[in-house]
Parts: C-alpha cells; structure tokens; sequence
C-alpha cells in the first residue's frame, strides 16, 4: 500500500516531534496529530509549542498547515488513515498484578478498541509506544474482535530511539530505524510500506527489519543496556570518591576501547527521565513473567543503583553542611531530567528536592525551562505537602537570585549557562564557607576551590 494520509494517536514528546518530522520529509503524505487534550492540541497549534526541543519549532513551521496538522477530532483522523501510529503513554502500571514494574497497556487497549470501532478501510497500525514484548498479538486480537468491517488490519512493531533535548537531529540523521512485521505476505508488505515512508530521508541501510517479537523487545533492551552504562560508572564515581580517583579520566580511558566506545559514560547525580527507570522495571516483569528471577534481579540492580546514586548525593550535602541542613538555603540549579528539554519527569532533582525538605532545607530553584508550577505539582506528586512547599521552596529567575545568601549550591541539570557561571559572582552572593555540590561534574573542580568554594563533583576524589 502507498501510504498517502497517516493519523497518529497520542501528541506528546513522542507523536509530535516524529509526526513534525515524517510530514516535513514527505510532502505528498497528510499527518494529522490526535490527542484528547484540547490545551495540548491547542499549544501546538500555537507559537508556543508544549514540548522545548531546539530546531523543533522551526520543523514544525515548515509543514504545519501544509501537511501537519494537530486535532481533537480523532475519529474522522483515524476513519481516513491508511497508516496509523500509535504514540501514547505506556507508563508503569500503578495498582494491581505487576503494580510498580509492568506497563500500564490502557492506553494502547483503548487506542485499539477506537481504531476497530471507527474502521471501515484497511488499515496498517503502528505501535511507536513502548510496550511489552507480544504488545503486537493483543492489539491484533481486539482489532479482530471488535471489527465491524471488511477492513483488514496489520500491525506493526517500530518503536522510537529519539533522545529528548537531541530529538530533532536523531530523528533527522538516525542510527537506525527499527520495523518489526509478522512474517506473513501481508506482514512484509505493509512493512514495506512504512519502510518506503522512512526512505524518504533515511538511508536504506539504516532501516532494520525484523520479526514483531524482537522488534518489540530491542527497544526496551537498548533502554536498560544505556540505563546499565550510566549505573555502571555512577558506581565506579562513588569508589572515585572514596579512592583520590577521577571518574572522568576512568571514562576516558576505558572509553578508549573500541569494544566499549566513549558514550553514555558520563557520572551524575543519577539518570532521570520517562523512560528508562520504566523499561527497565517493565523487562525486570517480563522476566519474572517468564520464570527468570535471576535476569530480573540483575536488570532491577541498575535501578536501585540509580536511586542510591540520588540518594547518597543528599547524604553528602547533608553530612558536609555539619550534620544539618535544616532552615539553610540550598540554591538548586536545574531542575530539568537533563539539558535541553523542559521535561522532568523522573528527574534527580524531584528526589534531591525533596529529601532536603524532608531535613527542613529551604530550596532556592532555578532552572531556565521548568516552570513553577511544574516544580510544585512534580514535588506534590512525590509526597511534599503544600505546607513544606509553601514555607520551604522558591522558585527564581536566574542562578544568581538562587545563589543569594545560600549556604550551599548543587548543580543537578547540565545546562550549559551553568558552565559559564559568573563564579566570583556567586561566591560573593553565598554565605562562609560556601559550599558548592556539583551533581553533573560541569565546573572544574579545581577552579572552584581556586575561588574559596568548599567544592565536591560526583566522581571526583579529594
Ligand atoms: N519521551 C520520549 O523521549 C520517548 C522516546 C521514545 C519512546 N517513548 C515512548 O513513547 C510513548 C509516548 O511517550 P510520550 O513521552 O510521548 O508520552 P506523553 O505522555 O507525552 O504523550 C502521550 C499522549 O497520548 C495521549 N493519548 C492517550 N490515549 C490516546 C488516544 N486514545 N488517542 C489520542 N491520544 C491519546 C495523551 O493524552 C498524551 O498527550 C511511551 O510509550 C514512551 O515510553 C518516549
Ligand atoms: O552519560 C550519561 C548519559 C545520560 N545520563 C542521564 O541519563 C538520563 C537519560 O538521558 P538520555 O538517554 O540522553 O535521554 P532520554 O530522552 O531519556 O532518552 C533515552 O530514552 C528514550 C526513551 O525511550 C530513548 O528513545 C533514547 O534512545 C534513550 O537515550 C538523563 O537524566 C541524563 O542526564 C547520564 O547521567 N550520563
């Protein structure tokens, strides 16, 4: 089938970005965004688009109205789709059987129903969301089940490697696109057809095909062996600490072996974001799902290691600032889960925050893309009160105002502008002795302590 019109469910940090991309690549393709969000659909409507990507706006602007277009009225989308991806949440399950490790399918169960219910041509449906190896038959069995139509429905497996804060250039010039199909002729024709989509502007070469099952499973195996990478050397920065060692040097020089490459070897104060502390607990359910305690206790390490990572960053602030942090104000810079996005979910930050209240810290907060109110309500959700909110955190407009008679600073977010911190500056703003938490390892640490700050870096031994 040549694909001329595509309708995709969900307009999030995933549906948005790559249905912006794919229309602004094929201009004789129609993509029409579907959400039932009104304020989402309105934003990217808007100038103000809901998710910060840099170039994003830009790619946006180039099909938006031509070929792209963003709506609440999802069933004549779907009703007039010959592709349709399916790009909604797929968060970890939070009550029930599997409650706090598997994935919360109700999204996809009810994107399913919708699309069998509003059918009335063949369709191909693309799951784009993360899901559980197998997601694929589900979704085929409530397409058949509920199908009132002659409409014939192929399902296809092609999940997302974009990196939030890079996602345009990844979606752009990607390392591979992954497209799992059932090994049918049907299968391998309506794989074909997304194939031809994505050859618009990707390399053929780079265009991997395989069977549903390993298509489905590679994307959460790519998420925890990353996710593993990050907690392998945040557990080589704390042995760094207590060594003299330099967790940065111990990158580079292993990084320098070809079989293990120099990415994704960064220490920090413990990786956040939507997606990889999810997959991870989702694959961990998968293999005990299948009998396999021994490999789920081995992925399920990667995240304790994360959360002991976050956790013994405040242990350090606390334990410096002589015992107690309580009344003293900690300037908090960044709050997003890492530089270039306005996205927090999971972020370091959230957990630092908030044990530092719990020990009765006022937090200063700034950060140049995270508004108040997502402090709050991301603080609120992890069991601050409105009370402790209200007395013991502030949000600001720049570092400075944070740093402003501050016993202590942390850095948690690499934001750029914070490499380029005015260091005398916010010396002279601190309280004496002025300590300085640097939870990214961004500031030269020897400069830092050149200009009187009590200085510590993740990964860095005294
Ligand atoms: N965020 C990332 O960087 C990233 C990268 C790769 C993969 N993923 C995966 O992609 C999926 C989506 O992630 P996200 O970050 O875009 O989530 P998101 O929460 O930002 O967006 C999902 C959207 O889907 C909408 N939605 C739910 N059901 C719908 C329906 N039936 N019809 C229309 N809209 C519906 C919701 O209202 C929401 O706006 C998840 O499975 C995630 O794991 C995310
Ligand atoms: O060396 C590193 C690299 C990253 N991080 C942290 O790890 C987290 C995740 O970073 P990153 O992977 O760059 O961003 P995500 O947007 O979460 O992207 C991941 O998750 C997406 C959702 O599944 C996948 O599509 C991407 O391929 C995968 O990189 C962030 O908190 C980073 O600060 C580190 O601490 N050290």
């Amino acid at each position: 089938m040549k694909i001329k019109t595509i309708c995709c469910l969900g307009a999030g940090y995933v549906g948005g970005p790559t249905m912006a991309m794919i229309a602004a690549k094929c201009p004789k393709i129609q993509v029409t965004v579907c959400d039932f969000i009104q304020a989402r659909i309105d934003a990217w409507n808007s100038d103000t688009l809901p998710v910060y990507e840099p170039g994003l706006k830009e790619v946006v602007e180039s099909a938006r109205g031509e070929n792209l277009h963003f709506t609440t009225k999802i069933k004549p989308a779907i009703a007039a789709a010959d592709l349709i991806f399916v790009c909604v949440g797929t968060p970890t399950k939070s009550y029930g059987i599997g409650a706090g490790r598997a994935a919360d399918l109700r999204y996809i169960e009810s994107a399913a129903r919708l699309i069998a219910e509003v059918s009335d041509s063949d369709k191909i449906i693309v799951e784009k969301s993360t899901i559980p190896v197998k997601t694929a038959s589900a979704i085929q069995t409530i397409l058949s089940a509920n199908n009132t139509s002659e409409a014939t429905f192929q399902v296809l497996s092609n999940p997302e490697f974009l990196a939030e804060g890079t996602a345009v250039s990844d979606m752009e010039n990607p390392d591979r696109i992954l497209i799992g199909g059932e090994q049918t002729p049907e299968g391998q024709a309506a794989l074909e057809s997304l194939v031809e989509v994505y050859a618009n502007w990707v390399p053929r070469d780079r265009i991997i095909t395989t069977n549903l099952w390993s298509s489905e499973l590679s994307k959460l195996v790519a998420n925890a062996f990353l996710a593993q990478r990050i907690s392998s050397i945040n557990s080589i920065s704390a042995l760094c600490e207590a060594t003299g060692a330099d967790v940065d040097e111990v990158s580079r020089a292993i990084g320098y072996d070809s079989r293990i490459g120099p990415k994704f070897l960064k220490a920090s104060v413990g990786f956040g974001g939507s997606c990889f502390q999810k997959d991870i607990l989702n694959l961990v359910y998968l293999c005990e799902s299948f009998g396999l305690p021994e490999a789920a206790d081995y992925w399920r390490s990667v995240v304790t290691m994360n959360d002991w990572q976050k956790s013994r960053f405040v242990e350090k602030i606390v334990r410096t600032l002589f015992n107690t942090v309580s009344g003293k104000r900690i300037a908090i810079l960044g709050f997003a889960f890492k530089k270039d996005t306005n996205d927090t979910r999971e972020s370091a930050a959230i957990n630092v925050c908030r044990d530092l209240i719990a020990e009765n810290a006022q937090v200063i907060i700034y950060d140049p893309r995270v508004p108040l109110e997502t402090i709050h309500r991301d603080l609120l959700e992890v069991g601050v009160s409105q009370n402790a909110i209200n007395q013991n955190v502030k949000v600001v407009a720049d570092p400075y105002q944070a740093a402003a008679g501050a016993h202590a600073l942390a850095t948690l977010t690499e934001w750029d502008e914070f490499r380029e911190l005015d260091l005398p500056r916010v010396y002279d703003l601190m309280l004496k002795p002025a300590f300085f938490f640097d939870g990214r390892a961004i500031l030269p640490l020897e400069a830092l302590k050149k200009q009187g700050f009590e200085a510590f870096a993740i990964g860095k031994g005294r």
